[in-house]
């Protein structure tokens, strides 16, 4: 039974190495929340809001997680024996939407539910695989740009790579690095940029051999991307539209994508991710774990999850030295030939290194449970 002592609200700043840009946000300095969850043992879970500083992916903000988690969600925990995370759903059940602060307390107490059992957060999940292959994600710049970093990355043994496109930049970038590279497993994330009057464009894209075209149209439009679906041959891919498992249900019945990416966070956690991971295998419908340029603890949750069985397609883990100067985690996480291996030891599986944190800290609230 977890039985929470304090919920310790992290908030931090990490400027990325190098700003990151897609069709709709860019990213320079990195805000995060990273959750803390001690039980009355002294046993400490972690999870991370991964919102962004602006409503640019989703319509939630760091601001307004930190918000939900101080007022409405940590509040509702607090009274509760907890035997099983998944009961985490159920107490949030009159709390609209939110998923990405959802997702954060969710995470924590999912770590350290493995750490009590002695188990890895793998485990825990139901995960198979030993060990994951990663991918890697190239911001939108210039072609020659974007076709040396994937040179790059093709020497740093990744598996595969995905490319931001937008309307102002697709075929011509494709046609690039297809030429440059004619197997590689690439893919182009759209970021909802395109709309069904750019139907013929987008099927230009099918001469490339793409692995998929992920989220094309807006992230409401399930139907418009049924009927795009039926006029491509490369397979879409669908990210902003399914923050649950009723919305991955609903577009697998209509056949709006024939992949879905699944992102903790974006859905509301684990539990919601697991769920959609069993929906899409029973429907031969392949799942990849996705990225937002999260620090490592998300970074490990990711991991974790994406060692269950259907998680057949690379995701967008790599390294977190592509992204960040210092890791907040000991041992560093590293791609090695494009594979990580999935830790054993318990929960998350990797330790805190809290001078780093603290370094990156911009302040610390701490919510001691009042109850005990
Ligand atoms: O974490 C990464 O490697 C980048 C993944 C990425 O493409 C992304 C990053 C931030 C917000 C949205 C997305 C996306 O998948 O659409
Ligand atoms: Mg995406």
């Amino acid at each position: 039974m977890i039985k929470i002592k304090t919920v310790t609200l992290h908030h931090i700043t990490q400027t990325l190495k190098t700003p990151f840009t897609s069709s709709i946000g860019h990213v320079t300095d990195r805000e995060s929340i990273l959750v803390e969850v001690t039980d009355l043992e002294g046993i400490s879970g972690w999870g991370e809001v991964v919102a962004f500083s602006t409503p640019w992916y989703t319509e939630e903000t760091i601001s307004t997680a930190f918000h939900l988690l101080k007022d409405i969600l940590v509040p509702l925990l607090m009274n509760q024996p907890i035997s099983h995370p998944d009961q985490l759903n159920h107490i949030f059940h009159n709390v609209k939407r939110n998923y990405m602060a959802k997702a954060s307390l969710e995470g924590a107490i999912w770590d350290l539910y493995a750490k009590k059992q002695g188990v890895s957060l793998a485990f825990a999940l139901g995960g198979e695989k030993s060990e994951i292959e990663c991918g890697v994600v190239v911001g939108i710049s210039s072609i020659s740009k974007m076709t040396e970093q994937i040179s790059q990355y093709v020497e740093e043994g990744y598996k595969r790579f995905k490319v931001k496109i937008s309307p102002d930049q697709d075929i011509e970038l494709i046609e690039g690095i297809r030429k440059k590279f004619p197997k590689l497993p690439l893919m182009a994330d759209a970021n909802s940029s395109y709309s069904l009057n750019d139907t013929d464009r987008l099927k230009e894209l099918d001469q490339f051999g793409l692995l998929m075209i992920e989220q094309p149209l807006a992230a409401d439009d399930i139907i418009d991307h049924a009927k795009l679906q039926q006029k491509l041959t490369t397979r879409i891919c669908l990210d902003e539209s399914i923050v649950t498992s009723e919305d991955a249900r609903k577009a697998i019945e209509l056949g709006s994508c024939r992949v879905i990416n699944i992102k903790p966070g974006r859905v509301g956690g684990l539990t919601e991710s697991k769920k959609i991971h069993d929906l899409c295998k029973a429907n031969d419908i392949p799942v990849w774990c996705g990225g937002m340029l999260e620090t490592s603890i998300s970074r490990a949750h990711n991991i974790a999850l994406a060692s269950l069985a259907n998680f057949s397609i690379p995701g967008d883990i790599s390294s977190s030295s592509r992204y960040w100067e210092e890791d907040l985690v000991y041992p560093e996480i590293k791609a090695v030939n494009g594979k990580i291996t999935v830790p054993r030891a318990e929960g998350i599986g990797f330790h805190m290194q809290m001078d780093i944190v603290k370094k990156y800290r911009n302040s610390v609230t701490v919510i001691k449970n009042s109850y005990i």
